[in-house]
């Protein structure tokens, strides 16, 4: 039986903030000031609290000025507004950041449209969105944009493949079909409506799944020799005496393993990228802002 390879998006990660790394250095020698990443969390939510740290660290060791804003999960959407409206003036600042998911008494749209969409390292901006959409240069959101990156580290040339997106949210599924569109493959975009979704998956020779809900692509589904992109970070209680939770994707890799070209394991895969994408974005909003070129290959 043959093994599928298991994608390491850590290590990937890591060589991408090394060459983030080095763009700052050439950034700060020529502009005399480093680039500037602004993280907005609001609230105390335990996952949320531990993206933004590993943020504010990840900023700091390429080189970065970090700016971190905690406000009690009780701000008001004003109050929120004129944080963003400061930091949409703030010199130092070249990307802002709101952290997600937000209360539910704020209106997440309308924040994410205060930001300024050349500060929007995000990508979440409709300004953002719409370039991506039409082909012109955006801000990308991370995660999509950090899976692409292994698909081509991994495929090469990506042109006339059939790529099955499964979850059409406006932060992972559907930026990733419009990349993927944009790199020539036959895109289908699944969801939870989707009529005989084993079938339609079944067709792809990349499958990115990004519905939030644990192991639910089964490992026959796949096509033998499809390349799978698992975005799912679902806690489940674990199965081990310890009793303690366990983070498992939305495929179930050791049913799928034995067929695949290659999987992006949970944790350890896509989750990783997400920040050294948004360190990338900071890097390039920052040349942007500046009016330089983006170092080449990032
Ligand atoms: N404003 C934003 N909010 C959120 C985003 C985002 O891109 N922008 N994405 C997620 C959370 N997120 C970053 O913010 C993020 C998620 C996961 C990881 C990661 O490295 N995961 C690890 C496992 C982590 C664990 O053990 O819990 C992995 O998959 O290996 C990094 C960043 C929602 N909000």
């Amino acid at each position: 039986m043959t093994i599928g390879k298991l994608i390491d998006g850590k290590a990937f990660a890591s060589g991408l903030r090394e060459q983030v790394a080095e763009g700052v250095a050439a950034f700060a020698a020529a502009q005399g000031r480093k680039p500037g990443l602004a993280v907005v969390l609001v609230g105390e939510d335990p996952a949320s609290s531990v993206y933004v740290r590993n943020k504010g660290k990840m900023t700091l060791a390429v080189g970065m000025e970090s700016f971190e804003y905690k406000r009690p999960a009780t701000i008001g959407q004003d109050e929120l507004l004129e944080l963003i409206e400061e930091l949409n003036g703030d010199p130092r600042v070249d990307g802002i950041l709101v952290q997600l998911p937000l209360p539910k008494h704020l209106d997440e749209q309308a924040v994410i449209a205060a930001i300024n969409p050349e500060k929007d390292v995000d990508g979440f901006h409709v300004v953002n969105s719409g370039r991506l959409a039409v082909g012109l240069p955006a801000l990308v959101p991370c995660t999509p944009l950090g899976c692409l990156m292994l698909l081509k580290d991994e495929l090469g040339d990506l042109s006339g493949l059939e790529a099955v997106v499964i979850g059409r949210s406006n932060i992972v599924g559907k930026p990733m079909a419009q990349l993927l569109l944009a790199e020539n493959c036959t895109v289908t975009m699944a969801h939870s409506r989707t009529r005989d979704l084993a079938s339609v998956v079944h067709r792809a020779d990349i499958v990115v799944a990004a519905v939030g809900r644990p192991e639910m692509v089964k490992g026959e589904w796949i096509r033998p020799g499809a390349t799978v992109i698992d975005v799912g970070i679902n806690r489940v209680p674990s199965t081990d005496e310890e009793g303690k939770s366990r983070i498992v994707g939305d495929v179930a890799t050791s049913e799928a393993i034995s067929h695949v070209n290659a999987i992006t394991p949970v944790p350890g895969g896509v989750g990783p990228m997400t920040i050294a994408v948004l360190l990338r974005n900071t890097l390039v909003a920052a040349c942007a802002r500046a009016g330089i070129e983006v170092p080449e290959g990032l």
